[in-house]
């Protein structure tokens, strides 16, 4: 067991790292929280998997449930859904003193966050991170956001939560797409942090050992994302990097319309930009291969005819690194040392082609 602190000027949280939480969800929430309402948010998937024990566990502590689910998917991150969600509890009478607990995925996660972030202008939030992106990344760190049309995470808030457990258990149940998606984050993040977490990620040559070092690969990342979060919280700097893969990746998600998963997208968006950035002569020449060996042991794709196209280009200038014009792109001049290149919105298709 492991425990991560998280720590700002206004609020701090623990991220507790486990495989037994599930079994005390009562005692951990109560360590946190005086007796309130909470509001425990779900999706169509996990909730029958683990909706009534959560619950029931809750009720037992001496909270007032209200269980609340949303279809599975990133069709559930809208502000029609947030509204949704939002109407249910101020008609379930819940007051500012009252809070929300996300039992799922990053889908959940980044949906209930901003649900508790807007409810009477905020009130308690925490997350009980089921999917391995959830548990290597999403959870922590306080970036909510819902879709907009075709616009990936253009309306949000940085709202920390105030306890994030991690059980490694959950997986169990996870499918093999829906782990391998969230192994992308965790090569994005090993790649970042250090060649120590890099050589680490060498050594996982299958899905199985995903699953085997599981726990092990959320603590190296959240502590690795943990660090960054904390020295820029509202991504003014360093935060950037962890957007490494996803200027071209959240571009190709949504014009895939559903087909690619987020970690997907960010494989691919990982390898074309390490691609190029060595055209330009900023990474070094090996990144790219020993990016996409780890990548592909597991299965996850590495290219797509989707980059370049008009389009493509269009939804390029949503991405929040975009400063008037100029997008700050995360780089990779070797591995442990992120860099920020800029490119202007009119130099992008060169640089991509
Ligand atoms: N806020 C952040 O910092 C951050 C970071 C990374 C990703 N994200 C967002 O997270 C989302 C992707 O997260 P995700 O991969 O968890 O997607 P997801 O929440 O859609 O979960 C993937 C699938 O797994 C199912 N699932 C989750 N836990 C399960 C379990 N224990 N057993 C069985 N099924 C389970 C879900 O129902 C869903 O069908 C994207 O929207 C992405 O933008 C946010
Ligand atoms: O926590 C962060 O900061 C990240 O960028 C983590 C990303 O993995 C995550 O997908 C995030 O939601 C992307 O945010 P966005 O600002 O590009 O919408
Ligand atoms: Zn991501």
């Amino acid at each position: 067991m492991a425990t991560v602190h998280v720590s700002f000027d206004q609020t701090a949280y623990d991220v507790k790292i486990n495989n037994t939480a599930h079994t005390r969800i009562g005692s951990e929430i109560l360590a946190v929280w005086p007796l309130r309402k909470i509001a425990l948010l779900t999706d169509s998937h996990v909730g029958p998997l683990y909706l009534t024990k959560t619950q029931q566990q809750l009720e037992a502590a001496g909270f007032d449930v209200l269980p609340l689910q949303v279809p599975a998917g990133e069709q559930s991150k809208s502000l029609t859904v947030a509204g949704d969600l939002i109407a249910k509890m101020a008609k379930a009478g819940f007051t500012r003193g009252d809070g929300l607990i996300a039992l799922g995925g990053g889908v959940v996660g980044d949906l209930g966050g901003v649900v508790a972030s807007l409810y009477m202008r905020g009130i308690g939030f925490i997350q009980i991170a089921t999917s391995l992106t959830a548990q290597v990344d999403s959870s922590v760190g306080g970036k909510t956001a819902v879709n907009l049309g075709d616009t990936k995470n253009i309306a949000g808030t940085f709202y920390q939560p105030d306890l994030v457990l991690v059980d490694s258990t959950y997986l169990d149940t996870l499918t093999d797409r829906d782990l391998v998606e969230g192994y992308g984050e965790v090569v994005k993040t090993s790649a970042l942090d250090s060649q120590e977490f890099f050589d680490f990620t060498g050594t996982i040559k299958s899905i199985h050992d995903i699953r085997v070092h599981a726990q092990e690969l959320s603590q190296r990342a959240i502590a690795y994302k943990a660090k960054i979060v904390m020295r820029d919280e509202k991504e003014a700097g360093q935060r950037q990097y962890l957007n490494f893969g996803h200027t071209i990746g959240h571009a190709i998600e949504l014009l895939a319309h559903g087909e690619l998963r987020h970690g997907e997208a960010v494989a691919i968006g990982m390898i074309a930009m390490t691609e190029r950035m060595a055209r330009d002569g900023v990474s070094s020449d090996d990144l790219t291969t020993a990016l996409k060996a780890r990548l592909e042991a597991v299965g996850l794709p590495t290219s797509s005819n989707l980059i370049g196209t008009s389009e493509f280009f269009d939804h390029l200038i949503n991405d929040k690194k975009n400063r008037g014009g100029i997008l700050n792109l995360v780089a990779l001049k070797k591995i442990g040392n992120p860099v920020i290149v800029q490119k202007s919105m009119a130099d992008m298709p060169t640089f991509i082609k």
